[in-house]
């Protein structure tokens, strides 16, 4: 069957964010990793979230994988592509939100695309064009520290426009307000005017409904999965105004936490499961320094893991970062950690570990590729934007995952995960 909706994800826990507001809103969705191969047993599905690792690479290389997953996509009937980046608006004035908007637009033959990172479930809202997490600025929220992706300036029109070749225009919300009309004739009049991109404002869902209903008539739209969900619930079949994912099959064997993630959740997640199980903060010096830390971690899990649920962390609070990345550089220290947090995952899966939490973006990229996952199935929803997945046609005998975004989820995450992961 052709598919309804067809997604491309900077990065591997926004897919599952998205696969899973998608499921709930009606749409069957699979999520692969990168474009999947021919003979991958994937099941009949509405949406495939196709997973790239591109948030943090040069914009060159991330056009380069969207498109290809955008010809993927559209050989197999979709009409519209959604772009799914980081509700948190991840990314540099080298890109990559803008610079893969403008190829997709171009791939197209389309002229404009909407974006917003709204996600009102999360606590993500846009006003004037200004990015709100949790009611307070972008630039004041905890994003302002991310170790990848520092976030300083809230007014999402001027980050947009410093990454694009093509204007930026404004859907303020007082013209989503007057409705599907209004916001199309808006669109229309900012493509006239030479407009590549339309930042969207949206502050409660029914904002992301009425912008999913106008964004489903283009060919391409950029966002979160707030938009996600506006777009399924525009293209949906009639008969599935809801949904709930599937049961998935129990899969026994250990269980563990990888943290990579240095987001404020994250870190009061790691906190809070102190009380309840083995918790390993390694030293993130001596991780890039070599494979004596690595092996600590190995000793702690072959310690521990037969008694229950453990977990090994990397994550450490801005200071610690900012002191780790002054000595090694920002993206070396990022590509080392990911390294080291990706062995310990396949050294964990070696080891029995069948259920397994990865908490940060690139943190799950690495360990993803690593365990060389080539796709997951969608399960019920753990907390807002995070699913429980089923991997698809990996060498590991299936394995339930959990790939939580760094800010993802209340203090409890981890217990309430492992709890959900059978
Ligand atoms: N102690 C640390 N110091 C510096 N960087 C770290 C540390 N621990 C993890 N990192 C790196 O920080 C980045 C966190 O990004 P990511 O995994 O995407 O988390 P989030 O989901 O919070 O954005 C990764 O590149 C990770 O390797
Ligand atoms: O949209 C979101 O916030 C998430 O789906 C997401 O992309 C998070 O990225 P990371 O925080 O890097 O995991």
């Amino acid at each position: 069957m052709a598919l309804l909706l067809g997604c491309i994800a900077d990065d591997y826990t926004g897919a599952s964010d998205l696969a899973n507001t998608l499921t709930r809103n009606g749409l069957r969705t699979v999520q692969t990793i990168g474009i999947p191969d021919a003979s991958l047993p994937l099941p009949d599905v509405d949406a495939v979230v196709v997973s790239l690792k591109i948030r943090s690479v040069v914009a060159s290389e991330a056009i380069a994988a969207a498109l290809a997953a955008e010809a993927w996509i559209r050989q197999r009937g979709a009409r519209h592509v959604l772009y799914k980046i980081c509700s948190t608006f991840d990314s540099t004035d080298a890109g990559n939100i803008g610079p893969v908007t403008e190829a997709l637009v171009a791939a197209a033959g389309s002229d404009i695309a909407l974006v917003t990172p709204a996600f009102p479930e999360t606590g993500r809202t846009v006003y004037r064009g200004h990015l709100f997490v949790n009611g307070q600025p972008l630039d004041e929220s905890p994003l302002k520290d991310h170790p990848l992706n520092p976030m300083h300036d809230a007014d999402l029109v001027r980050v947009l426009q410093r990454q694009s070749k093509g204007g930026v225009g404004l859907v303020d919300l007082e013209t989503i307000a007057d409705g599907e009309a209004a916001i199309a004739a808006r669109l229309a009049a900012l493509a006239a005017e030479g407009n590549t991109a339309a930042i969207a404002d949206a502050v409660f869902e029914r904002d992301l409904v009425l912008l999913g209903s106008v964004a489903a008539r283009f060919s391409v739209s950029t966002g979160a999965s707030g938009l996600g969900l506006g777009l399924a619930r525009a293209l949906r079949p009639a008969d599935r105004a809801s949904a709930t994912a599937d049961a998935l099959a129990p899969v026994g064997g250990y269980a563990a936490v990888i943290a990579g993630s240095c987001s404020r959740a994250t870190l009061e997640q790691i906190d809070r499961a102190e009380r309840s199980m083995p918790v390993l903060r390694l030293d993130p010096e001596a991780l890039i320094d070599g494979e004596t830390e690595i092996a600590k971690a190995i000793a702690f899990a072959d310690a521990h893991v037969a008694d229950g649920p453990l977990v090994i962390a990397a994550s450490a609070p801005p200071d610690a970062v900012a002191a780790l990345q002054a000595r090694h550089g920002r993206e070396a220290s990022g590509h080392a950690i990911e390294r080291a947090t990706s062995a310990i995952a396949a050294a964990l899966v070696e080891r029995g570990v069948r259920r397994l939490v990865v908490a940060g973006g690139e943190t799950s990229g690495a360990a993803v590729d690593r365990l060389g996952i080539p796709a997951f199935l969608i399960g019920p929803e753990i907390a807002p934007g995070v699913p429980v997945l089923q991997t698809v046609g990996d060498a590991h005998g299936g394995l339930i995952m959990a790939l939580k975004s760094g800010n993802f989820g209340g203090k409890d995450f981890f217990e309430q995960a492992l709890a959900a992961m059978r």
